[in-house]
């Protein structure tokens, strides 16, 4: 594959911009199996993206990684520190997965370009009830066509040291699809990369993919419930990689819902 080869004939035969774009550029007809084709655009964008880790000195160490072994399609959550989240992603990215992203990253010149031909589906984050329309699309289709989703339920980047209180889209779009979430955690970078800081030398990530959370049975209703669920391990998670104990972080007791019961065992 030479990239202008690979890029050319697919922006010359993209669909007109509309929501579900991604989607309709999935099913188009320029290409003989045109998922197949995604997939194999997305597995070239992988292997150039996993390349830059050695420019930039970084290690990933991962764990769990059996855990996307599972039948069909399911929705990945994980933290988002900063960009350099994209090149943690291309590590451990399963087959058929594609990512949810703002829209405004669509506009990115060449990148925007090649997010759009990996399949990437973009959401209006200022419009909950476009991205609502959106989520609600790839539920239909995730089943349809067997695809894993990659959500970051924080919805924007953030390197304090924390997690930030998780958006629900992943969670509503788990359970109305009736697939599992598989939470991954990647380690804080705050040690070798900080822009606040001028920070950015070589480091270790450790990245921790986590139990599959079932969704079969769960309804509207449970939404927040499981959000909080899942936001409570991957947060205990997130200060073990990163070598913090929960105690120390306030993390002792369990979130209780109005009746004051416990929600995570
Ligand atoms: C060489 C070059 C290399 C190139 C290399 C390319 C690399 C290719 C890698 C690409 C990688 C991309 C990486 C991108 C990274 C980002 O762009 S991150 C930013 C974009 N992503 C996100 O925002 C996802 C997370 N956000 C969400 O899921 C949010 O819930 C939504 C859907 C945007 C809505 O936002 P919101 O209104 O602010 O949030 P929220 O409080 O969750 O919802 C409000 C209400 O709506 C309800 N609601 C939310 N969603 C739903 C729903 N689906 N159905 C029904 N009700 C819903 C909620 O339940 C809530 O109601 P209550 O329960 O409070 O009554
Ligand atoms: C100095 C650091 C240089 C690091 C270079 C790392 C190379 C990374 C590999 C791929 C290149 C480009 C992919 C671009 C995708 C950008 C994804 C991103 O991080 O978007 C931000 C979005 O989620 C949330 O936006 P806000 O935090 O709300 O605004």
């Amino acid at each position: 594959y030479l990239p202008w080869v690979w890029v050319l004939p697919s922006a010359c035969k993209s669909p007109s911009l509309n929501q579900n774009y991604s989607w309709s550029f999935l099913k188009s007809s320029w290409c003989v199996n045109e998922t197949v084709c995604s997939r194999e655009r997305s597995r070239i964008i992988k292997n150039i993206v996993r390349t830059f880790k050695y420019i930039y000195g970084l290690r990933f160490e991962v764990t769990g990684l059996e855990k996307f072994q599972i039948e069909g399609p399911c929705v990945i959550v994980s933290n988002h520190q900063s960009i350099l989240d994209m090149m943690g992603l291309m590590e451990i990215l399963p087959d058929g997965c594609v990512q949810i992203a703002k829209k405004e990253l669509l506009y990115l010149g060449p990148v925007g370009l090649i997010m759009y031909l990996g399949g990437v589906i973009f959401i209006n984050r200022k419009s909950t009830s476009n991205a609502k329309t959106v989520m609600s699309g790839v539920a239909q289709t995730m089943l349809e066509e067997n695809v894993k989703v990659w959500v970051y339920p924080e919805g924007t980047r953030n390197g304090n040291g924390d997690l930030l209180p998780f958006k629900k889209g992943a969670f509503h779009l788990a359970i109305q699809a009736q697939v599992p979430v598989i939470p991954v955690v990647y380690s804080s970078f705050s040690s070798f990369y900080s822009p606040a800081k001028k920070l950015f030398i070589s480091g270790k990530i450790q990245v921790e993919v986590l139990e599959p959370i079932e969704t079969k049975g769960l309804k509207t209703e449970d939404v927040t419930e499981l959000t909080e669920k899942c936001f409570c391990i991957m947060r205990e998670t997130f200060f073990r990689l990163s070598g913090r104990t929960s105690e120390a972080n306030g993390l002792a007791q369990a979130p209780q819902n109005q009746e004051g019961v416990v929600l995570l065992a």
